[in-house]
């Protein structure tokens, strides 16, 4: 008989539950009691949404981070808090978020600031996790109660539970060596504190254990291939069955090493990772199990359960109760409960599955397995009707929008003149200092301006009123800025809700959703928007907004868009047509909307493209089709428009070495990108290959709370003018400010005008 079980819930909750209480407890609004015992409430609450599965997964919920977890159970903390006195959860969360010098001493902390853990992408994901350090002095020593309570707790009610943990591979992979030792030698003391932890588990009676090793599906080097082999020989002394769990994409060249490590079980992803499933048959020896990821973990629409049958039912037969089903990975990256929406549209919600569905759908896929399709003949009919009914809706096809992407030529991408020409233009035009001074685009998303939209949108206010609302704080940015003395203002993006799900509101073929909430990084969430057809632009969307910021002021006012590769990259997307022509058809959307701000007479205009990098696929083979159509859909959008206008990208993160020709072919005349972290050393991948165009090294971290000091972004700048000619340099900080309060936004710019007219005064 087929097993079917979980990989992981989400844990944020299905009204964001978690989210209130983690930054009601940070601002002291209540109390670690009360925290602790809502994180128990949602654990409760969601293994009764997977009562049902044979094998629930636990240990996946996290107060910020599962890889965090996975620290402190490993008591690998960094050095800077390990004289930390108080409780063991403030301890966490310091490593997680830092903790400023200046509130540690309004709090009469024992200690000063601490800077934050990293934070960086697990996988191709929008989930951020902490990234675990280490130094060759690095020691182990497990903490494995955070576990156990779980166990407990899951056992009082009754749940047939898995234990979830990271790999001890796939745990020193993502870690960072902080002093560039090799992290392969701390290996064998990791595998002890994993021992340990394995036996203490199997002590408790454990039976099987989720091992997640996702590393796995990137591209491996020798060593570590043969890190694997050593670590699952030395844990197989421990009385547990291991599942060793792979998924978001693929095995290839891994997979002989995967199915022969000496474990009871492997998880693959059989959405992304289909191709792998006929070699394992014949590599994975008869006592293992084989569990397969048949519903996509990564989306939201619903599986064709009988397609899946198709393929499943044959594997069934012959592998039999080797065979487990789950979702491709853990239903993390998906929102909780369809059920929770009351708004969104009938016809597509009857396209949908949220984590609560998808688990349901699993449960028809084993029933059908178990006791044949006539036993779920209802619910397969419904399922195949819901499909058909997609995929015939005449709101999905729209005939003008293929059209256009049919006429696409490469005229459409490129600028009129080259770079050299139209920046002579756009300096004449623009008549900028040296060094200019310009930010990212969001000011402070305060607590005011989400309370208005919130009432907008639950009609208590109407929308001449928001829309005062949002101009007040709009006047006030500019104000703000004015008097900052910067030199390019933005608008401060006030109006919007987040920089992808606001275009996804307003174009044509996205639907969005009330609760489709996904966790990004901590107690910080997205809400994805869902793109469903062919993409159109009813109506200008930013231009009034833009118009208005510009009609304070006679500086230079950006007009502010998410470019189409990030928008695409950070929806759930259509999988029934390549996420190129999806790219191309928020091309040509946005296209349009840059040209009716060159028209309004905007005449420097930003095109974020902060997911462009994000977006590369985990194999390194299959990187230049995706830029090549990431950078051509840029093209696209921004290169209408005439010389006299510049065009700025924004990219929030810094590795460019891999990446920097197709950077340099987007042919933007300025980029914006983060390197306050890495003390400008990233900007070698420009300097190297003599990048041409014009550059906004981000010159303070914006993630922290504190403030840079002028004479630290002088220094950094300077660092930066010995790679980049400073005619060609920005002074701007590493990202928006939405994130950060006024109170620290203002010294901070203060500082970095400051730094700007010093560095003007010396040249
Ligand atoms: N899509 C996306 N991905 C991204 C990023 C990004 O900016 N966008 N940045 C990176 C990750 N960084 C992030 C930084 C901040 C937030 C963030 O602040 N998220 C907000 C939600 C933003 C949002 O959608 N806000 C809505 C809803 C606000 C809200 O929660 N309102 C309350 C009501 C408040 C009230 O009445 O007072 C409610 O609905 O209950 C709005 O402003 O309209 C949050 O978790 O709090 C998310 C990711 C990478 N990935
Ligand atoms: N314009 C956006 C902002 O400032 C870019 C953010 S990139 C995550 O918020
Ligand atoms: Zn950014």
């Amino acid at each position: 008989m087929t097993t079917v079980h979980n990989l992981g819930f989400p844990r944020i909750g299905a009204k964001r539950e978690l989210k209130f209480a983690l930054e009601s407890y940070w601002k002291g609004e209540s109390s670690r009691d009360a925290l602790k015992g809502l994180g128990a409430e949602l654990r409760k609450r969601h293994w009764d949404n997977q009562a049902g599965l044979d094998l629930v997964p636990v240990g996946d919920f996290a107060f910020y981070d599962q890889v965090l977890d996975m620290s402190f159970t490993l008591g690998n903390l960094p050095e800077r808090v390990s004289g930390f006195q108080g409780d063991q959860l403030d301890n966490y969360f310091r490593v997680a978020r830092g903790r400023s010098a200046q509130s540690a001493a309004e709090h009469r902390s024992c200690c000063g600031g601490v800077a934050a853990g990293e934070m960086t992408k697990w996988f191709d994901t929008n989930y951020h996790y902490i990234v675990p350090e280490f130094t060759a002095a690095t020691e182990f020593k497990l903490d494995a109660s955070r576990l156990l309570e779980q166990l407990a707790e899951a056992r009082k009610q009754g749940v047939k539970a898995k234990p979830v943990i990271v790999g001890p591979v796939t745990y020193l992979a993502l870690g960072k060596a902080k002093d560039d030792s090799n992290k392969l030698a701390l290996l064998p003391a990791l595998l002890v504190a994993y021992a340990q932890l394995l036996n203490a588990l199997a002590a408790q009676g454990v039976e099987w254990v989720q091992v997640d090793e996702p590393i796995l599906v990137t591209e491996l080097h020798a060593d570590w291939q043969h890190a694997f082999n050593l670590a699952y020989h030395e844990l197989k002394a421990c009385p547990v069955k291991l599942l060793v769990a792979t998924y978001f994409g693929q095995l290839q060249e891994n997979l002989y090493l995967a199915a022969n490590l000496p474990v009871a079980g492997l998880h693959i992803d059989a959405i992304n990772g289909d191709d792998d499933i006929r070699p394992v048959l014949n590599l994975l020896s008869g006592h293992k199990v084989l569990s397969l990821g048949v519903i996509n973990g990564r989306n939201i629409w619903k599986t064709d359960l009988t397609a899946v049958l198709e393929w499943l039912e044959p594997l069934a037969e012959r592998l039999g109760d080797k065979l487990w089903i789950a979702p491709s990975c853990s239903l993390l990256h998906v929102p909780v409960d369809l059920d929770s929406e009351q708004k969104l549209d009938a016809e597509i919600t009857s396209w949908l599955a949220y984590a609560v569905q998808k688990l349901d759908e699993l449960q028809v896929l084993a029933q059908a397995l178990r006791a044949g399709r006539d036993s779920v003949k209802e619910a397969l009919a419904a399922n195949q009707a819901a499909l058909a009914a997609r995929r015939s809706s005449p709101r999905v096809n729209n005939p003008a929008v293929q059209q256009a992407i049919a006429e696409i030529d490469a005229g459409l991408g490129a600028r009129k003149s080259s770079y050299p020409t139209r920046a002579a233009e756009q300096a004449a035009l623009l008549k900028l200092p040296a060094y200019p001074t310009t930010t990212i685009g969001s000011f402070p998303q305060t607590a005011e301006i989400r309370h208005a939209r919130s009432q907008f949108k639950a009609g208590t206010l109407n929308e001449a009123d928001y829309k005062a609302a949002m101009q007040a704080e709009i006047a006030r940015s500019v104000h703000e800025q004015e008097a900052l003395g910067l030199d390019v203002l933005v608008h401060g993006e006030a109006e919007r809700n987040d920089m992808v799900e606001y275009f996804g509101e307003q174009l044509d073929g996205y639907a969005f959703s009330q609760f489709g909430w996904v966790q990004s990084y901590g107690s910080r969430c997205v809400k994805p928007p869902i793109l469903f057809g062919d993409i159109s632009r009813p109506r200008a969307m930013t231009v009034e907004w833009i118009s208005y910021a510009q009609s304070l002021t006679s500086k230079p006012m950006k007009g502010m868009l998410t470019g189409p590769v990030t928008i695409l990259n950070w929806s759930f997307v259509r999988d029934d047509q390549p996420r190129s022509v999806s790219c191309k058809q928020l091309a040509l959307a946005i296209r349009a909307e840059v040209l009716d701000l060159e028209k309004a007479g905007v005449s420097v205009i930003q095109i974020d493209e902060a997911a462009l990098r994000e977006g590369l696929p985990l194999r390194k083979a299959q990187w230049k089709k995706y830029l090549d159509w990431a950078v051509e859909s840029f093209r696209i959008t921004a290169n209408g428009v005439d010389d006299r206008t510049q065009i700025h990208t924004h990219m929030c993160y810094s590795e460019f070495n891999d990446i920097i020709a197709s950077i340099a072919d987007m042919d933007a005349d300025v980029i914006t990108i983060e390197t306050s972290r890495s003390d400008m050393e990233l900007l070698d991948a420009f300097d190297n290959f003599n990048y041409p165009n014009q550059i906004g090294p981000g010159v303070y971290d914006i993630h922290s709370p504190n403030i840079p000091t002028q004479e630290h972004i002088e220094q950094l700048m300077k660092k930066a003018a010995e790679r980049i000619p400073a005619s060609r340099l920005w002074v701007n900080p590493d990202c928006g400010l939405k994130t950060r309060q006024w109170a620290e936004v203002l010294p901070a710019l203060t500082n970095m005008v400051a730094a700007a007219k010093a560095l003007r005064q010396a040249a």
